[in-house]
């Protein structure tokens, strides 16, 4: 491989930047053990998002196991040159170290700077293109090769870390976030794979390990879980068959749960961080009856008005009727309504914390006029005065 490939390591460094400078977002998946199913959520992730209509990329830096090829039906397949990826789609390019290995199961038996050196080349040489996203799979553990992928790519949107539903995982998630605080790379967050299992018969989920440990592990880090994905036998086949589950299926509860998990993502690297959002403009929710004045009957109100602000200024007013009041569902509806704040008159704990899982701000004590409220905001002077009410009102607000 070397011989093709830039050698002196200064002119490589300058070769992985101009490489990588044409990367939009870069996420990197691992875990903190092997065999938890990073690779089959690195390849589905990659698949969902090139659904999405995104430019991906999918690099399998998993030098141990590089067994991306088998999931994605291109097993033996032989490249020469390090420049081309393999395409598999208009949407979709791979490269994997197995793509240049004389027989794909030669176990790789490089010492730590042989395997850092062939990482570092398939960074710098392999020439994506401009894309939208490169998923990388990196190799399981906390080790020197994932932190040598994690400091080669410079600047990456984030880390997804695999775990599993048992008590132990809690461990090895915390070894992964721990890494990613590290190596300053954002956590996008948790998923538990293989949590329960979906009967093929009834699409019913069973629990039959003890369950929510990546749950557990993504509350005690204060990290966002960003699914469950339950064990499904047609996992196992889907990528033995090489074709990965999302693009195979389209439906079922795994599938939804592999899909849901694609679009956090995108919601949170596209969307979803502070400078994000400040450059799309935030989005401010303000429950009311008349449209004028703030409802303090939050959970009641007839509808929302919703101001998109872009720096000091209101660049959209939306008025959308309310659905029907039930817990949990209405900071479920305004945050498919992107709204990133919401401000009130008072609120019970349980609401707030539907809200915080949302990731929407809420800002109690408001009454009066919306816009006045809105201005002192945009002014910095809108805080939150009010305090969760101790009693709980579910969704319901109240000033008293
Ligand atoms: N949700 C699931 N349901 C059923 N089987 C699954 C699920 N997720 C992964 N698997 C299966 O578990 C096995 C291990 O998965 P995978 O190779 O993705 O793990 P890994 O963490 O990448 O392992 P390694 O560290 O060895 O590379 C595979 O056979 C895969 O099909």
């Amino acid at each position: 491989m070397s011989c093709q490939g830039s050698n002196n390591f200064y002119d490589q460094e300058v070769k992985i930047r101009e490489t990588m400078g044409k990367v939009k977002h870069k996420i990197v998946v691992m875990s903190g053990k092997g065999g938890v199913g990073k690779s089959t959520l690195s390849t589905n992730i990659a698949y969902g998002l090139a659904l999405a209509g995104k430019k991906v990329g999918l690099l399998d830096a998993d030098l141990h196991g590089p067994n991306i090829p088998l999931m994605l039906g291109v097993e033996g397949m032989k490249l020469t040159s390090l420049d081309e990826p393999l395409k598999l789609s208009d949407n979709l390019k791979v490269v994997s170290l197995s793509f240049y290995l004389e027989k794909p199961d030669d176990p790789i038996i490089w010492r730590g700077p042989a395997k850092i050196g062939a990482i570092r080349q398939l960074l710098g040489d392999v020439n994506w293109g401009e894309i939208d996203y490169l998923v990388v799979d990196l190799p399981p553990g906390t080790g020197d090769e994932p932190l040598t992928v994690a400091q080669t790519l410079g600047d990456t949107d984030g880390s997804v870390i695999v775990t599993t539903p048992q008590e132990v995982s809690i461990l090895d998630s915390r070894k992964s976030v721990k890494f990613s605080q590290m190596v300053g790379m954002p956590i996008l967050g948790i998923v538990e794979n293989m949590s329960g299992f979906v009967c093929p018969h009834c699409d019913e989920r069973i629990d039959i390990f003890k369950s929510g440990g990546g749950e557990r592990a993504a509350e005690e880090m204060e990290v966002d879980l960003l699914g469950k994905i339950p064990m499904t036998p047609e996992m196992v086949q889907a990528g033995d068959e090489g074709k990965p589950y999302i693009f195979s299926r389209r439906e079922g509860v795994a599938y939804s749960a592999l899909n849901s998990v694609v679009e956090k993502i995108i919601d949170k690297v596209e969307g979803g961080s502070e400078d994000m959002k400040n450059s799309d403009g935030i989005r401010i929710a303000f429950p009311t009856n008349n449209g004028e004045t703030v409802e303090t009957h939050f959970g009641h109100c007839k509808r929302f008005a919703i101001y998109t602000v872009k720096g000091q200024e209101i660049v959209n007013r939306e008025i959308v009727d309310a659905p029907p009041h039930q817990p949990g569902l209405l900071p479920r509806f305004l945050g498919e309504l992107k709204a990133n704040t919401i401000i009130t008159g008072g609120m019970g704990q349980r609401a707030i914390d539907f809200f915080k899982a949302q990731d929407i701000e809420v800002i109690l004590g408001a009454t009066g006029g919306i816009e006045g409220n809105l201005k002192e905001y945009m002014g910095g002077a809108l805080y939150s005065k009010g305090s969760a009410c101790s009693h709980d009102h579910g969704d319901h607000a109240c000033s008293h």
